[in-house]
């Protein structure tokens, strides 16, 4: 066992010791020590019971023969940060979850782990970190919320509670509209109930075997939800138990395989645009050899079969669950041919992926559409290529109306979210307009903010159907609209971005894949000779520290390990 180094040997009684002191005895130095990478957090409605899913597991671990350490990771609740500058810690906080996984996981050679994430970074933070780690290794995550409902019966959910400040701000909406919206949106605890980032990636978990099946769609705080937390337990000792278990080790099970698939059900699902940014990352972690340009060819071979809040605002994941879950729709995506997914992916349960979904079947076909009906021929999200991102950008075709899919507009620019929203809010938006929102990439944030704030204030005045969003910043899964992200290379390593003036024609395409600025080659070169970089104030010194080792979003946002 990995873990005899702290616990085997004459020279191991002074670890034995400290190991005594925590409670264990002599029988628990035969067994296998699993982690408990737990993001119990009380302010993130995602993460505020998962102490109990911790305490869960370590009496199923104990149970099964297994010696459980729980430990915790930092967690970061995107809606509350969203907006200001809180938003700036949001996707650094990605890489203190790895770097924090990697540290106990390996300070103590446990020899295998369980991962509880549930909101966005959480989840593939964690991951990154166990590829690092690269022992057996079973994510399941807290589960989502319910949708909550308005009187009238209308379901609801952060989303629409966002979308409401807008109109709110517009006068189409009445204080008490608000604080209905505000006080029902999110009815209890669970990941944010659409198919927003958290459900995206807990979803993929599925997609990639490195979950049980259910881990993106049955609802937190439920008997169902807590089966599973007992069952993934179960498993992970069975594995940390297994003779010759390498073929169970992270990075065998999350290989270019579980990359493939991951992507296929993203496409299939119309995930959050984040899925792009992590799944980036996460490829490079696992050493899968994934280019950006490579989404747009697996795109084309998957139909867009299960539409979600916020691309369609009535469904949500529970609606998924009950309509067959991910399994179904990777039955269906898989009916496409026989390359779509890779069926013969192993998970982490012992089945390949083709196992598992050899019997799910769609129970409601007015959910998970068939292939025949789906709601668009291709994935819900595009990649972008043109003048403005040479390494591209990302737009979730899933969530756009069929008249943005081809738009000019022109340009009306703004150096950062704050002054975005401010613009929005004082009417300076009009129909016909490109937003541009720039240094608010991984570099210039610092940090990538998610803006939900300024594409929820779009759609709730009125705007979404006739004004166009462009930012080397990324978006919320719950965003939607004309909004393009992740623009590389980004303003402040001297992106094309930064040169848009006001008034420029700025098109795009989502079906040809192009973000174009139209403007002449001279009069560019004009502007480039007259620059002068914005740059944003940074007081953190740990977001300086990020600032000089992030790469850009084409690449993951990953931190460089050489300057
Ligand atoms: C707050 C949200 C909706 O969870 C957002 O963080 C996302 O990315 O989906
Ligand atoms: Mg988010």
């Amino acid at each position: 066992m990995r873990s005899d180094i702290i616990k085997k040997g004459f020279d191991k009684a002074p670890h034995r010791s400290l190991l005594r002191a925590t409670g264990l005895k002599d029988e628990d130095f035969d067994k296998p020590f699993i982690g408990i990478a737990n993001s119990y957090i009380d302010i993130i409605p995602g993460h505020f019971f998962l102490h109990e899913y911790g305490e869960i597991v370590k009496e199923a671990i104990r149970e099964a023969g297994g010696v459980p350490f729980v430990f915790n990771t930092i967690g970061v609740d995107d809606g509350i940060a969203m907006g200001h500058d809180g938003m700036l810690y949001s996707l650094p906080s990605r890489e203190i979850i790895a770097d924090s996984i990697e540290t106990v996981m390996n300070a103590h050679k446990l020899d295998a782990m369980i991962c509880i994430p549930n909101c966005d970074k959480i989840v593939p933070g964690m991951i990154m970190g166990a590829l690092r780690v690269n022992v057996p290794t079973i994510f399941v995550s807290g589960g989502p919320m319910p949708a909550g409902h308005k009187k009238d019966g209308t379901p609801i959910d952060l989303s629409t509670a966002f979308e409401a400040v807008g109109e709110f701000n517009d006068g189409k909406m009445t204080e008490e509209e608000l604080h209905e919206i505000e006080c029902e949106a999110c009815p209890s605890g669970g990941s944010c109930s659409g198919m927003f980032t958290a459900n995206s990636m807990n979803t993929l978990c599925e997609a990639m075997g490195i979950a049980l099946p259910g881990n993106g769609t049955v609802l937190a705080m439920t008997p169902e939800r807590i089966a599973m937390v007992k069952k993934a337990a179960k498993r992970i000792v069975e594995l940390a138990k297994m003779e010759n278990n390498e073929k169970y080790n992270f990075k065998n099970i999350l290989n270019e395989k579980a990359v493939h698939n991951a992507f296929t059900v993203d496409m299939a699902m119309g995930g959050s645009s984040n899925t792009v940014l992590h799944m980036l990352a996460i490829a490079k972690e696992a050493d899968v050899d994934f280019k950006i340009e490579n989404i747009n060819a697996i795109a084309e071979k998957v139909a867009h079969i299960a539409k979600i809040s916020p691309s369609l605002t009535t469904v949500h994941m529970k609606d998924i669950d009950d309509a067959g879950g991910v399994n179904a729709v990777m039955k269906e995506v898989s009916n496409r041919g026989n390359d779509v997914l890779q069926l013969d992916a192993l998970t982490i349960t012992g089945e390949t992926i083709g196992e598992r979904i050899k019997d799910a079947e769609i129970k409601d076909t007015s959910i998970i559409h068939t292939n025949a009906h789906a709601f668009s021929p291709v994935g819900g999200l595009s990649i972008l290529f043109g003048n403005l991102a040479t390494e591209g950008a990302v737009i979730k075709a899933a969530g756009i109306v069929d008249s943005m899919r081809h738009f000019k507009g022109t340009a009306i620019c703004f150096n950062s979210q704050p002054e975005a929203i401010a613009g929005i809010m004082a009417h300076k938006v009009k129909p016909g307009n490109v937003v541009v929102i720039r240094y608010e990439g991984p570099k210039g944030g610092p940090g990538m903010q998610e803006m939900l704030a300024p594409t929820a204030l779009i759609q709730g005045m009125g705007l979404g159907e006739s004004v166009a969003l462009i930012t080397d910043g990324r978006f919320s899964g719950a965003t939607k609209g004309a909004s393009i992200g992740h623009v590389s290379p980004e303003a402040a390593e001297g992106g094309l971005i930064a040169l848009i003036e006001d008034g420029d024609e700025i098109e795009l395409d989502v079906d040809k894949h192009i973000l174009q600025l139209n403007v002449d080659g001279e009069e560019l070169a004009r502007r480039k000779d007259h620059y002068v970089p914005y740059k944003n104030e940074v007081k953190s010194k740990w977001l300086k520290r990020y600032q000089l080792l992030v790469s850009n979003a084409s690449n993951g946002a990953v931190l460089k390990t050489e300057l």
